[in-house]
């Protein structure tokens, strides 16, 4: 436990903290804050769970049950608001995000979401896709900084595609920006060319203040962590991309004590699965950071374990795995609920301030690992194999064998 406890302070607590952290050699503002991040004496918070799709559901009841017991060690009481998203609004109410999700969502300090989309809706128009309803919302709540880490914990070193040796000890930080780029440029849509011929098409653009900002915040982060930045673009090629590398290379200026280096996104993608130690902090555009960040998690053995925190500049922020709603093994236990359960321990360190929580449920993350208890996407010989709702009961119990805190 002891070795958990100190892998827990390495890989979440030092590396970033942009909200509470009075270590930092910035002596500037912070430049993501979420609006109940600012209040850690208050000790109730309205949170917003949404569920979604496929596997959404399953790994959102264990990461809630998870973040109820861990908070109230530390006295923390919530107030839940489940609300629809994805396919499931779709079916209830004809639209992806409905008004009244949104609304709330921002009435509450922190927002939970499993994941979105299935086959049933996948020939939908764009504007009645599940996946319009989970852009919608980012939009709508504003969070342009999505951090995702990719951590590989000692303890599933063999379950990663990676050699031990490539694979061990990487503990990187993806960036990505969140609400522009090519996922929301326009014009887009369908048409024809000149040659009468079908097209469909989009446009990858960005101004100036969003590089900007979140080029800030990827540098306030790897100051934070190993002092390293990596700019990934498609520079030699996408004028959007020349621009981003520019107001990069610009913002440097402000933060000479951090290491910067620039790379393309086709040997970024490359030189993750080479050496993916080299990396320290990432920062790029929405699609590349998608991309790059899917890639990232097989290193530290599944996709299902990968967290993370979107953020803006004032509000709540939203607190999601990674992965999709896997409808491949959607309603048959099987889905590895680390990944959310670690965004509810996001939700508590970055949304709401409480570290101790957080703690609590990364420590027992590590802790049912260690005791062997693994999802079949994290399986290897000699470990227990055992479905999500176990898993979830497992971390449970690791969250309650430690011990209680002030209340
Ligand atoms: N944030 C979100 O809600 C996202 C939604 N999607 C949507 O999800 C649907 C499926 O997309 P895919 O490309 O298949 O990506 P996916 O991430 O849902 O699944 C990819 C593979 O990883 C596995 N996997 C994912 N999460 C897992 C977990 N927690 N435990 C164990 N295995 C896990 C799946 O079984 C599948 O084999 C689509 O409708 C897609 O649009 C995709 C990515 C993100
Ligand atoms: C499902 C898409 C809207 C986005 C996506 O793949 C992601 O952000 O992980």
């Amino acid at each position: 436990m002891a070795a958990s406890l100190q892998l827990n302070a390495r890989h979440f607590s030092p590396s970033f903290q942009p909200f509470h952290s009075s270590s930092t050699k910035s002596s500037k503002p912070n430049l993501v804050r979420c609006s109940a991040a600012t209040h850690s004496s208050k000790r109730s918070y309205k949170i917003t769970l949404l569920p979604g799709d496929g596997i959404g559901p399953e790994v959102i009841s264990v990461a809630k049950d998870v973040l109820v017991l861990a908070a109230s060690f530390e006295g923390i009481k919530f107030e839940f608001r489940e609300m629809l998203l994805g396919g499931a609004a779709l079916d209830a109410t004809g639209v992806p995000l409905p008004d009244e999700t949104l609304a709330v969502s921002k009435e509450s300090d922190a927002v939970l979401l499993g994941a979105i989309g299935g086959y049933k809706w996948d020939k939908n128009e764009k504007r009645l896709k599940p996946e319009t309803g989970l852009l919608q919302i980012r939009e709508g709540l504003k969070v342009f900084a999505n951090l995702r880490p990719a951590t590989v914990f000692p303890q599933l070193v063999d379950a990663s595609t990676l050699k031990r040796e490539v694979a061990e000890g990487v503990d990187l930080m993806v960036v990505r920006e969140l609400t522009g780029g090519i996922y929301f440029g326009k014009p887009r849509g369908f048409g024809t060319n000149e040659n009468g011929e079908e097209t469909g098409f989009n446009t990858e653009i960005y101004a100036k203040h969003e590089i900007d900002r979140i080029t800030r915040v990827a540098f306030e982060i790897a100051r934070k962590r190993r002092g390293k930045l990596c700019s990934v673009d498609k520079s030699n090629v996408l004028e959007a991309s020349m621009f981003w590398r520019r107001r990069v290379q610009e913002i440097s200026a402000e933060y000479p004590d951090i290491e910067l280096s620039h790379m393309y996104v086709d040997n970024a993608a490359m030189q993750l699965v080479r050496y993916p130690k080299q990396f320290d902090t990432i920062v790029t555009n929405n699609i590349f950071g998608d991309i790059l960040s899917d890639e990232a998690s097989m290193i530290t053995g599944s996709i299902g374990m990968l967290p993370s925190a979107s953020l803006g500049d004032s509000g709540p922020g939203l607190f999601e795995p990674i992965h999709g709603s896997a409808p491949d093994i959607a309603g048959q236990d099987k889905a590895n609920p680390c990944a959310t359960v670690l965004s509810a321990a996001m939700l508590l360190r970055y949304g709401l301030g409480e570290d101790k929580a957080a703690d609590r449920i990364e420590n027992a993350v590590l802790d049912t690992l260690n005791k062997g208890f693994r999802t079949g996407d994290i399986h290897s010989a000699g470990t227990k194999l055992v479905g999500c709702k176990q898993l979830g009961e497992e971390i449970m119990k690791s969250v309650d064998s430690q011990a209680p805190a002030v209340v």
